[in-house]
């Protein structure tokens, strides 16, 4: 069985269908998704809360990362994809024809299983998405790039190499390094898409103690394989299973007493 430390969750039971405008952040409504013919999510609906870390868990190919990309549009990336269905983000839907897919992958940032600086400075890859915004001022880029950096729990460990090139650090500090190019540019929702699956353990409890800080500033949603990983960084969890959303509760509720029968198979090992 997995062991829990929950210390950080909310403490109050939250019914994950009924939550307020001022609680939630993103709800998926009816989506489906096709490969070509083929179906990789079916009629997925949930509601994902502000300010807290919801986790999606599931064995390999159950549509974990696809579900991810749908909710900054990076499928829209691959051809012969199709999406039916709405993800309102505050209440818009991300899918209506007048979203600028560039300003929705500002507001929901995304970081990727392998580390992936730009082979630039630390300091460039940090203020990357300002210069795009056309903001140049030295001043201004400094600050951003200071608090973006503490921010992702890396400042002390650069602030005197901020002019090295970003490839020079451990694989730990580049994906912290990629966290503080994401939230330089302040997103409300961040995606984290098995940030730790290619760092050591070490790094991945920095990793594991920095989602809990991001959380107080935006909305976390994260895919893992790994189970003690959901159970200790997440405030909800999806449990996934061939396309479909078998599960979703608070974290607590899910790994200590599943409703469903293929949950508990999932989280007692007994498959995945
Ligand atoms: N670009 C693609 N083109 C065609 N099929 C794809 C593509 N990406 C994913 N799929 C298929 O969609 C299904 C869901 O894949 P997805 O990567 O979302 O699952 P996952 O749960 O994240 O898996 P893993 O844990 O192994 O990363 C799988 O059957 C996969 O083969």
């Amino acid at each position: 069985m997995i062991s829990l430390d929950i210390e950080h969750q909310t403490s109050s039971k939250q019914d994950l269908n009924s939550l307020s405008a001022e609680q939630l952040s993103l709800e998926i409504r009816d989506l489906n998704l096709y490969y070509g013919d083929k179906p990789a999510l079916q009629n997925i609906s949930m509601m994902i809360p502000r300010n807290q870390v919801t986790a999606f868990i599931g064995p390999s190919g159950c549509g974990k990362s696809t579900l991810l990309r749908c909710i900054n549009r990076m499928n829209d990336l691959i051809d012969d994809c199709r999406t039916e269905g709405e993800i309102l983000l505050q209440g818009q839907n991300i899918y209506d024809k007048r979203v600028d897919v560039a300003t929705l992958r500002r507001t929901v940032g995304m970081v990727f299983q392998r580390p992936n600086p730009f082979p630039k400075s630390v300091y460039e890859n940090v203020v990357y998405g300002l210069r795009l915004q056309g903001i140049n001022e030295r001043r201004v880029l400094d600050e951003a790039a200071e608090k973006a950096l503490r921010g992702a729990a890396l400042w002390d460990e650069v602030k005197d190499r901020l002019h090295d090139n970003a490839f020079g650090l451990s694989g730990g500090q580049q994906q912290r390094l990629v966290i503080a190019r994401a939230i330089a540019i302040e997103p409300e929702v961040l995606l984290l898409d098995e940030p730790t699956s290619a760092l050591d353990p070490i790094s991945t409890l920095t990793i594991e103690e920095l989602i809990t800080e991001l959380k107080q500033k935006y909305t976390v949603v994260i895919v893992t394989h790994n189970m003690q990983q959901a159970a200790r960084v997440s405030d909800n969890t999806a449990f996934m299973y061939m396309g479909e959303l078998v599960e979703y509760s608070d974290t607590n509720t899910l790994f200590t007493t599943p409703a469903k029968r293929q949950t508990e198979d999932y989280i007692t090992g007994r498959y995945g």
